[in-house]
Protein backbone atom coordinates (compact mmCIF):
# COMPACT_ATOMS: atom_id res chain seq x y z
CA UNK A 1 0.00 0.00 0.00
CA UNK A 2 1.69 3.52 -0.39
CA UNK A 3 0.07 6.16 1.26
CA UNK A 4 0.71 9.75 -0.90
CA UNK A 5 3.19 11.43 0.97
CA UNK A 6 1.62 14.70 2.82
CA UNK A 7 3.28 18.00 3.70
CA UNK A 8 1.28 20.81 5.43
CA UNK A 9 2.58 24.13 6.14
CA UNK A 10 0.98 25.81 9.25
CA UNK A 11 1.66 29.43 9.55
CA UNK A 12 -0.13 30.08 12.60
CA UNK A 13 -0.62 33.42 13.62
CA UNK A 14 2.36 34.83 11.39
CA UNK A 15 2.32 36.81 8.55
CA UNK A 16 1.59 39.88 6.67
CA UNK A 17 0.52 40.72 2.97
CA UNK A 18 4.12 41.85 2.96
CA UNK A 19 5.71 38.47 3.84
CA UNK A 20 2.93 36.39 2.49
CA UNK A 21 3.51 37.38 -0.51
CA UNK A 22 7.50 36.51 -0.49
CA UNK A 23 5.74 33.14 1.02
CA UNK A 24 3.50 32.49 -2.11
CA UNK A 25 6.56 33.62 -4.81
CA UNK A 26 9.08 30.80 -3.69
CA UNK A 27 5.44 28.37 -3.02
CA UNK A 28 4.44 29.90 -6.96
CA UNK A 29 8.18 29.33 -8.26
CA UNK A 30 8.75 25.47 -6.47
CA UNK A 31 8.94 22.89 -9.29
CA UNK A 32 6.37 19.81 -8.70
CA UNK A 33 8.59 17.21 -6.96
CA UNK A 34 6.70 13.70 -7.12
CA UNK A 35 3.44 12.92 -5.88
CA UNK A 36 2.96 14.69 -2.70
CA UNK A 37 0.08 16.36 -1.50
CA UNK A 38 0.88 20.55 -0.34
CA UNK A 39 -1.66 22.24 1.74
CA UNK A 40 -0.46 25.41 3.72
CA UNK A 41 -2.93 27.26 6.45
CA UNK A 42 -2.63 30.67 7.04
CA UNK A 43 -4.72 32.55 9.67
CA UNK A 44 -8.00 32.83 8.36
CA UNK A 45 -8.21 36.59 7.54
CA UNK A 46 -5.70 36.07 4.61
CA UNK A 47 -6.99 32.83 3.59
CA UNK A 48 -8.98 34.36 0.51
CA UNK A 49 -5.41 36.24 -0.13
CA UNK A 50 -3.66 33.12 -0.25
CA UNK A 51 -5.89 31.47 -2.44
CA UNK A 52 -6.75 33.57 -4.85
CA UNK A 53 -2.58 33.78 -5.17
CA UNK A 54 -1.07 30.40 -5.01
CA UNK A 55 -0.65 28.41 -7.94
CA UNK A 56 -2.74 25.07 -8.97
CA UNK A 57 -1.76 22.17 -7.18
CA UNK A 58 -1.34 23.65 -3.56
CA UNK A 59 -4.44 23.86 -1.34
CA UNK A 60 -5.05 26.08 1.56
CA UNK A 61 -6.61 24.86 4.53
CA UNK A 62 -8.32 26.94 7.98
CA UNK A 63 -6.27 25.99 11.02
CA UNK A 64 -9.38 25.62 13.10
CA UNK A 65 -13.19 25.61 12.21
CA UNK A 66 -16.03 25.03 14.60
CA UNK A 67 -18.81 22.11 14.83
CA UNK A 68 -21.74 23.65 13.62
CA UNK A 69 -22.60 25.18 10.57
CA UNK A 70 -23.67 28.93 11.30
CA UNK A 71 -25.32 30.83 14.58
CA UNK A 72 -24.42 33.02 17.28
CA UNK A 73 -20.64 32.02 17.89
CA UNK A 74 -19.03 34.99 18.04
CA UNK A 75 -15.17 34.57 16.85
CA UNK A 76 -15.84 31.28 14.89
CA UNK A 77 -15.85 29.97 11.57
CA UNK A 78 -17.90 26.77 10.16
CA UNK A 79 -16.70 24.43 7.28
CA UNK A 80 -19.64 25.60 5.00
CA UNK A 81 -17.91 28.56 4.78
CA UNK A 82 -14.63 27.32 4.22
CA UNK A 83 -16.42 25.03 1.68
CA UNK A 84 -18.01 28.23 -0.14
CA UNK A 85 -14.04 29.45 -0.49
CA UNK A 86 -13.30 26.59 -2.09
CA UNK A 87 -11.23 25.30 0.71
CA UNK A 88 -10.61 21.36 1.09
CA UNK A 89 -9.04 21.03 4.45
CA UNK A 90 -9.06 22.23 8.04
CA UNK A 91 -6.42 21.48 10.74
CA UNK A 92 -8.30 20.36 14.16
CA UNK A 93 -7.04 19.52 17.78
CA UNK A 94 -4.11 21.42 17.08
CA UNK A 95 -1.62 21.28 20.57
CA UNK A 96 -2.03 24.92 20.58
CA UNK A 97 -6.46 24.94 20.53
CA UNK A 98 -5.50 22.23 23.21
CA UNK A 99 -3.51 23.94 25.70
CA UNK A 100 -3.63 27.43 25.22
CA UNK A 101 -7.29 27.38 24.07
CA UNK A 102 -8.57 24.35 26.53
CA UNK A 103 -10.16 22.60 23.90
CA UNK A 104 -11.13 18.95 24.99
CA UNK A 105 -11.18 15.86 22.89
CA UNK A 106 -15.29 16.08 23.12
CA UNK A 107 -15.26 19.42 21.23
CA UNK A 108 -12.67 18.40 18.70
CA UNK A 109 -14.43 15.61 17.64
CA UNK A 110 -17.38 17.13 17.29
CA UNK A 111 -16.00 19.60 15.08
CA UNK A 112 -13.61 16.59 13.19
CA UNK A 113 -17.76 15.00 12.39
CA UNK A 114 -19.08 18.27 11.19
CA UNK A 115 -16.22 19.34 9.00
CA UNK A 116 -16.44 15.93 7.38
CA UNK A 117 -19.87 15.82 7.18
CA UNK A 118 -19.51 19.09 5.05
CA UNK A 119 -17.49 18.23 2.99
CA UNK A 120 -14.07 18.92 4.45
CA UNK A 121 -10.95 16.84 4.97
CA UNK A 122 -9.24 16.47 8.05
CA UNK A 123 -5.88 17.14 9.68
CA UNK A 124 -6.78 15.40 13.27
CA UNK A 125 -3.66 16.68 15.39
CA UNK A 126 -2.48 14.08 18.77
CA UNK A 127 0.45 14.39 20.85
CA UNK A 128 1.21 14.20 24.48
CA UNK A 129 3.20 16.49 26.72
CA UNK A 130 6.79 16.54 27.83
CA UNK A 131 5.42 16.03 31.55
CA UNK A 132 2.67 13.29 29.89
CA UNK A 133 6.08 11.43 28.30
CA UNK A 134 8.28 11.31 30.95
CA UNK A 135 5.31 9.61 33.04
CA UNK A 136 5.06 7.14 30.57
CA UNK A 137 1.98 7.61 29.46
CA UNK A 138 2.75 8.87 25.80
CA UNK A 139 0.27 5.55 24.42
CA UNK A 140 -2.54 6.26 26.44
CA UNK A 141 -2.45 9.83 25.37
CA UNK A 142 -2.05 9.94 22.15
CA UNK A 143 -4.36 6.87 22.24
CA UNK A 144 -7.24 8.92 24.15
CA UNK A 145 -6.99 11.56 21.84
CA UNK A 146 -7.38 9.08 18.92
CA UNK A 147 -9.94 7.24 20.27
CA UNK A 148 -12.66 10.47 20.35
CA UNK A 149 -13.06 10.45 16.70
CA UNK A 150 -12.75 6.63 16.41
CA UNK A 151 -16.00 6.80 18.65
CA UNK A 152 -17.77 8.86 16.11
CA UNK A 153 -17.29 6.15 13.24
CA UNK A 154 -16.40 8.59 10.99
CA UNK A 155 -15.70 8.69 7.16
CA UNK A 156 -12.24 8.18 7.52
CA UNK A 157 -11.17 8.41 3.69
CA UNK A 158 -10.94 12.37 4.85
CA UNK A 159 -8.91 12.41 7.76
CA UNK A 160 -5.11 12.79 8.03
CA UNK A 161 -3.47 11.97 11.31
CA UNK A 162 -0.96 14.87 12.22
CA UNK A 163 1.44 13.06 15.26
CA UNK A 164 2.44 16.46 17.36
CA UNK A 165 4.55 15.75 20.24
CA UNK A 166 3.58 19.02 22.22
CA UNK A 167 7.52 18.75 23.63
CA UNK A 168 8.48 18.73 20.12
CA UNK A 169 6.62 21.97 18.52
CA UNK A 170 8.51 25.47 18.25
CA UNK A 171 11.35 24.04 20.51
CA UNK A 172 14.08 23.07 17.93
CA UNK A 173 13.84 19.62 19.44
CA UNK A 174 12.91 17.23 16.76
CA UNK A 175 11.50 13.88 17.75
CA UNK A 176 14.74 11.62 16.14
CA UNK A 177 13.45 9.39 13.38
CA UNK A 178 13.30 6.39 15.75
CA UNK A 179 11.02 8.40 18.02
CA UNK A 180 8.77 9.40 15.42
CA UNK A 181 8.32 6.24 13.93
CA UNK A 182 7.72 4.26 17.18
CA UNK A 183 4.69 6.53 17.76
CA UNK A 184 3.38 6.09 14.59
CA UNK A 185 3.37 2.66 14.44
CA UNK A 186 1.27 2.41 17.63
CA UNK A 187 -1.16 4.98 16.19
CA UNK A 188 -1.25 2.39 12.89
CA UNK A 189 -1.90 -0.97 15.27
CA UNK A 190 -4.42 1.06 17.25
CA UNK A 191 -6.20 1.86 14.00
CA UNK A 192 -6.06 -1.25 12.83
CA UNK A 193 -7.33 -2.53 16.27
CA UNK A 194 -10.47 -0.12 17.04
CA UNK A 195 -11.45 0.53 13.28
CA UNK A 196 -10.03 -1.45 10.11
CA UNK A 197 -7.39 -3.16 8.44
CA UNK A 198 -7.87 -0.85 5.51
CA UNK A 199 -7.84 1.97 7.49
CA UNK A 200 -4.82 1.35 9.05
CA UNK A 201 -3.10 0.76 6.08
CA UNK A 202 -4.44 3.88 3.75
CA UNK A 203 -4.83 6.94 6.28
CA UNK A 204 -1.44 8.78 6.22
CA UNK A 205 0.15 9.61 9.52
CA UNK A 206 1.81 12.58 9.28
CA UNK A 207 4.96 14.01 11.62
CA UNK A 208 4.88 17.35 13.40
CA UNK A 209 7.52 19.15 15.69
CA UNK A 210 10.51 21.21 14.87
CA UNK A 211 10.58 19.41 10.86
CA UNK A 212 13.46 21.25 8.82
CA UNK A 213 15.11 21.17 5.61
CA UNK A 214 17.85 19.53 7.66
CA UNK A 215 15.95 16.62 9.74
CA UNK A 216 13.04 15.88 7.08
CA UNK A 217 14.72 13.39 4.87
CA UNK A 218 15.50 10.82 7.91
CA UNK A 219 12.16 11.43 9.35
CA UNK A 220 10.83 10.66 5.79
CA UNK A 221 12.36 7.45 5.36
CA UNK A 222 10.18 6.14 7.82
CA UNK A 223 8.09 3.59 6.89
CA UNK A 224 4.95 4.84 9.01
CA UNK A 225 5.66 8.67 8.60
CA UNK A 226 3.71 9.44 5.89
CA UNK A 227 4.52 13.44 5.30
CA UNK A 228 5.24 16.25 7.90
CA UNK A 229 3.20 19.37 9.44
CA UNK A 230 5.23 22.00 9.53
CA UNK A 231 5.24 24.97 11.68
CA UNK A 232 8.26 27.93 11.61
CA UNK A 233 10.05 26.39 8.83
CA UNK A 234 6.80 26.39 6.81
CA UNK A 235 7.33 30.22 6.71
CA UNK A 236 10.86 30.43 4.55
CA UNK A 237 12.04 28.57 1.46
CA UNK A 238 13.55 25.64 3.14
CA UNK A 239 9.57 24.63 2.73
CA UNK A 240 9.99 23.93 -0.93
CA UNK A 241 13.01 21.32 0.48
CA UNK A 242 10.63 19.42 2.92
CA UNK A 243 7.55 18.91 0.14
CA UNK A 244 10.59 17.36 -1.51
CA UNK A 245 11.81 15.41 1.30
CA UNK A 246 10.96 12.11 0.24
CA UNK A 247 11.97 12.81 -3.91
O1 LIG B 1 2.88 22.89 15.41
C1 LIG B 1 3.49 22.60 14.39
C2 LIG B 1 2.78 22.41 13.12
O2 LIG B 1 1.41 22.36 13.30
C3 LIG B 1 4.96 22.44 14.41
O3 LIG B 1 5.53 23.66 14.61
P1 LIG B 1 7.11 23.84 14.42
O4 LIG B 1 7.46 23.18 13.09
O5 LIG B 1 7.36 25.29 14.43
O6 LIG B 1 7.76 23.10 15.56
Amino acid sequence: MTRKFFVGGNWKMNGDKESIDGIIAFLNQSAACGDVDVVVAPPTIYITYVKERLRAGIEVAAQNSYKVAKGAFTGEISPAMLKDLGLKWVILGHSERRHVFGEKDDLIADKAVHAIESGLDVIYCIGEKLEEREAGQTKEVNFRQLQAIVDKNLDWNHVVIAYEPVWAIGTGKTASPEQAQEVHGWIREYLREKVSDKVSNETRIIYGGSVTAENAAELAKKPDIDGFLVGGASLKPDFVKIICARS
